[in-house]
Formats: C-alpha cells, sequence, structure tokens
C-alpha cells in the first residue's frame, strides 16, 4: 500500500440517500467505511429531488381533498395556496439546503466523511479533489461503490436552448419565486409533478409533450387521468408537440418557445424535464475499462460488471435499473451486505429472492407520480406483461364505486387495474389512480413481490370502509 494514502474496508463514492444506506450497511457488517461527497450529505433526493417536490406537492393534495368534500370545501372556499408559506415549507424540508442533520447522523453511524469530488486513480483507490484543490488518497481493502446519482439531461441540436438557460430539475424544485407563465417540455414524472406544483402555486403552465400521453411507462389510463386533472387545474396540455427552437433575447426577460408546427409561447422560464444521465463522466472509469459518461452494468448484487477482482459496485440512480430513491436503497442493503458477506470469506445468497440480489428492481419496482391524482403502480403493465410472454388478462374496477372512495372524495374518479398471470394464479402488476391512492400502493407491492395466489389473496381482508376494498371487487373478477 502507498504510505500517502488513507485505508479502509470500503469507500462509498456520493452520500446520496444510495451511498448514505451503503455506507451504514457496511459499516454494520464491521467494515470501516468512508463517503466521499462533491456538494450536499443527502444528494439530490434531498435538496432537488423528492424531498422539495414533495413539499411543494402535499399542499396541493391538502387543499384538493378539503374542496372534494362538502363541508370542508366551504371552509376553505375559493381560497388559493399561500404561495410564500408553501416555499417556506419547502425550503425547511430541505433544511435551507444545508447538510448538518446528515452530517450528524454520519458522524452518529460511524462512517467518515472527506468532501471533495471523488475519482478512480487505481485498482481500489480514489483520489479525492476537495475544493480547495487539495488531494486526498484513499484505499480500499474490499470494495469502491459508486453511488453518484444522476443529472437533468437536455436534448442536443435545440437552437436557442443554452443561452435560455432552461430549468432543470434543480430550479423547478428549488425556485424562490413562482414564475408567472411557465413552459414544462417533457411528460414524464418530473414533468407532471412541476406543472401541477407551479399552477397550484399560480404559474400559467403550458406542458408540452411529444409522444400521445403522459406518463408512458405506466398503463395508458394514469397519464389519461393524470392529463384531465391537469387540464381541470388550468394547465394548458399539448400533446403531439415538439420544441423547434428557444429563443431569449434578454438575459433577464422573457423566453420564446418556438414550436415545430411554427407556433410561439412566451414565458417566464422553461423546465425542460426530459430525462437523466449518470454522473459518470468524470470517474476514471476509463481505468477500468469503462466508458466515461455510461451508466453502469451491474450484476443482481450491483457488482459492476467486467471488473477484475469484482471490487467495484454502483447502486441507485447511476446503475439505471430504477431512477427511484427506495430502489436505490434497496440495492445499497443489499450491495452493502453483499461487500460484508464477501469480506467474511461467506458464499452470496443468489437465489431469485436471497438477500443478495436485487430482484425487485427487475420485478417492476413500485412507484407513485404525486399529481392530483396521483398515480401509483408496482410490477408489469398489461403492455409490459405480454411483451414479457406472459398470458395474462387485466382486470379493472372503477374506485369511486367503492364505498371508502366515496367517503374520501364526492364524486371520486380513479381507477384501480390489476393484471393476472393466467397460468399461476398471481398478479404480476397494479396500478391505481386517484386522490389518496398512494398509501395503496404497498399492499399491491406484497401481493406481486409476494407472489400470493389469488385464492389467499381473498383471505387478505380490507377495512371497511376504505378504498382498499377495491380488493374485493378486483379478486372476484380474477377469479370469476
Ligand atoms: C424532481 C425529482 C423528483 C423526484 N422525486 C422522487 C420521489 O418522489 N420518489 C422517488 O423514489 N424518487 C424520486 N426522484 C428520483 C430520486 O431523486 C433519485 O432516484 C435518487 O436521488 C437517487 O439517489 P442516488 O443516491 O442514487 O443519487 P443522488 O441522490 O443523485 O446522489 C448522488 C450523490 O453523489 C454525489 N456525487 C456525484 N459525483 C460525485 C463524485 N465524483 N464524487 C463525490 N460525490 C459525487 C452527488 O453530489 C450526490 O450528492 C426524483 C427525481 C427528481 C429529479
Ligand atoms: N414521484 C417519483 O417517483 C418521481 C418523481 C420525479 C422523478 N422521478 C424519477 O426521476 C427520473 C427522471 O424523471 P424525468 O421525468 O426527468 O424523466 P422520464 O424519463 O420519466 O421522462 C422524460 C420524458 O421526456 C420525454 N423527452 C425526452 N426527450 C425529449 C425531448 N427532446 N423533447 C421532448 N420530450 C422529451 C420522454 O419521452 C419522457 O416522456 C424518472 O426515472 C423518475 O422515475 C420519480
Amino acid at each position: 500500500m502507498d504510505e500517502r494514502s488513507e485505508q479502509y474496508d470500503v469507500i462509498v463514492l456520493g452520500a446520496g440517500p444510495t451511498g448514505e444506506n451503503l455506507a451504514d450497511r457496511t459499516t454494520a457488517a464491521g467494515l470501516r467505511t468512508v463517503i466521499v461527497e462533491s456538494e450536499l450529505v443527502g444528494g439530490e433526493c434531498s435538496y432537488w429531488a423528492c424531498m422539495p417536490s414533495k413539499a411543494l406537492l402535499r399542499p396541493v393534495a391538502a387543499l384538493a381533498a378539503a374542496r372534494a368534500v362538502a363541508g370542508s370545501r366551504e371552509a376553505v372556499g375559493d381560497g388559493a395556496l399561500d404561495a410564500a408559506a408553501v416555499l417556506a415549507r419547502r425550503d425547511s424540508f430541505t433544511s435551507r439546503w444545508r447538510d448538518d442533520g446528515q452530517v450528524e447522523w454520519l458522524n452518529g453511524a460511524g462512517i467518515d466523511l472527506v468532501r471533495g469530488h471523488g475519482r478512480l486513480t487505481g485498482e481500489r483507490t480514489v483520489t479525492v479533489t476537495a475544493p480547495d484543490g487539495a488531494e486526498r488518497r484513499l484505499t480500499a481493502r474490499h470494495a469502491v461503490a459508486v453511488c453518484t446519482g444522476s443529472r437533468a439531461v437536455l436534448p442536443e441540436g435545440v437552437p436557442g436552448l443554452a443561452e435560455a438557460r432552461p430549468w432543470t430539475s434543480r430550479e423547478a424544485t428549488a425556485s424562490p419565486k413562482v414564475p408567472g407563465r411557465l413552459v414544462v417540455v417533457g411528460g414524464g414524472v418530473v414533468g407532471v409533478e412541476m406543472a401541477t406544483a407551479w399552477r397550484a402555486l399560480g404559474a400559467e403552465v403550458v406542458l408540452l409533450v411529444r409522444g400521445a400521453g403522459l406518463l408512458p411507462r405506466m398503463e395508458p389510463f394514469a397519464g389519461e387521468l393524470v392529463a384531465d386533472g391537469l387540464r381541470e387545474a388550468g394547465v394548458d396540455v399539448r400533446t403531439g408537440t415538439s420544441v423547434a427552437a428557444l429563443e431569449r433575447p434578454a438575459a433577464d426577460g422573457p423566453v420564446t418557445v418556438v414550436l415545430a408546427d411554427g407556433g410561439r409561447l412566451t414565458a417566464d422560464e422553461v423546465l425542460y424535464a426530459t430525462g437523466r444521465a449518470p454522473r459518470t463522466d468524470d470517474l476514471g472509469l476509463e481505468l477500468v475499462g469503462l466508458e466515461p459518461g455510461s451508466w453502469l452494468e451491474v450484476d443482481d448484487s450491483c457488482a459492476v460488471r467486467g471488473v477484475e477482482g469484482g471490487w467495484l459496485y454502483a447502486a441507485g440512480d447511476v446503475n439505471h435499473r430504477a431512477l427511484l430513491t427506495h430502489q436505490g436503497k434497496y440495492q445499497a442493503r443489499i450491495a452493502g451486505n453483499a461487500i460484508g458477506v464477501l469480506a467474511k470469506g461467506e458464499p452470496l445468497d443468489t437465489g431469485r429472492w436471497g438477500a443478495h440480489v436485487a430482484s425487485a428492481d427487475t420485478a417492476g419496482p413500485p412507484q407513485v407520480v404525486f399529481t392530483e391524482p396521483e398515480a401509483a403502480s408496482v410490477g408489469l403493465s398489461l403492455a409490459e406483461a405480454r411483451r414479457a410472454g406472459l398470458r395474462v388478462k387485466a382486470v379493472d374496477h372503477e374506485l369511486g364505486r367503492v364505498a371508502g372512495a366515496s367517503l374520501y372524495a364526492d364524486d371520486y374518479r380513479g381507477r384501480a387495474r390489476v393484471v393476472l398471470d393466467l397460468d399461476r394464479s398471481v398478479l404480476v402488476g397494479a396500478t391505481f389512480v386517484g386522490p389518496g391512492v398512494a398509501e395503496l400502493l404497498h399492499s399491491a407491492t406484497v401481493a406481486v413481490v409476494g407472489e400470493v395466489p389469488v385464492d389467499r389473496l381473498w383471505h387478505a381482508v380490507p377495512s371497511y370502509p376504505t378504498m382498499s376494498e377495491v380488493w374485493l371487487r378486483l379478486l372476484e373478477d380474477c377469479r370469476g
């Protein structure tokens, strides 16, 4: 070992939710672990993604819920959200972009923190460049885990895009003020959530979607009901619409969005919500024969494929298996435990649902889209199940016909679908769309991941009168 290097058992690059959980697991396994962070401990999720976006969206749902019920509707009247109070609450959820609380957690968990940009400079070796340019060399006895996440990606070849200084998810979640007019490009999760939030906070919002509908990875009815909700809230949703160019002649002036059909829109800000790219461009990946800037391909224990000695791991967004905080944390538990077991010289548990296999990524991870209505899904959509060659049928039910839903909101509108594998009589997917469905999802996740036979699910009795009684109707049709 080089005398100038500091030796650890495990080095974790990136202190987002994935890196923090991975470091926690390896530390719990008795391995001395250091985490390297170039920005804020807590990562994208805490400061520019999940937490601030959900802090902006929760008041929208709370007001909608009050409006949906006679009696409370009269109490809130036509009042708009108090934007200043919502933004202040968002700021408190991001700890005003300070990470002292999370650093305290690392200290308590016994994990060392080194601040700066980490880069591989040899086998099991990382060099960290601090903001002042000082360098530290760290070596790992057992593993280096890359948990560096992803950043927003802007499309290439759109004239004027860079000069227009578009918002990405960072500005959309952290803006200190409500723009008067906002154009959102992209009908994925970031696009629909941020259109929902900023519209409710008072912006005029146009949502431009190049495809035929919103939320293309979910069942088609999810995108349709979310589009209805956005339109009812006053968002101008335009499908089949592409941007040809942007013009922002004055740095502090408005931006003009030129559409492919020749139309023009003027806005104060334009948000590009067009997907993510891995933060692997300056990581020294070439040292291990990998392409800088690529997603890191891993096996089911999150070990990076093709690296001799099996010492390099990648978990969370950076491996592109499932760009969700809960899946990153799940992979972190799997990979952290795997590193711990291998360090003891013991074998991994690699069966389909083994302790060291991130099988839930491939079964179809759960996801909640916090729009109004909410959309929640787990497992495969009907189309995905068919593409996978399964013999399936979809069973649908209008949620509003369930007593719990009709109590939840007057004129409740929502839909549930389960996808039944006819050969095994288990559910392989479920989708719920409607106000307040987020908390319904975990029951479906347990059913899908547990591969619980429909005849046994029949004995899982939902409480009356909750929305969960939709399970009774769905299961009746599955059995019938
Ligand atoms: C607007 C928005 C809303 C979202 N909402 C949700 C949601 O509600 N629920 C959900 O499950 N998911 C949500 N996501 C996705 C979620 O944010 C990501 O899946 C999650 O942050 C991934 O965690 P991670 O730890 O892999 O990466 P990150 O959170 O990106 O953390 C990576 C960390 O690595 C650091 N880093 C990068 N390179 C280096 C380096 N070379 N050296 C040192 N440090 C480095 C970064 O500074 C960062 O702190 C949302 C995403 C966006 C954009
Ligand atoms: N509630 C949640 O769980 C949540 C919330 C936000 C983000 N996320 C995660 O973060 C990730 C990133 O979200 P996202 O919405 O940025 O990405 P996304 O991939 O979900 O959606 C991007 C959308 O932009 C469209 N697009 C791509 N290039 C385009 C272009 N040049 N012009 C117009 N449209 C274009 C795509 O067709 C796609 O529909 C997602 O994988 C998501 O899972 C999760």
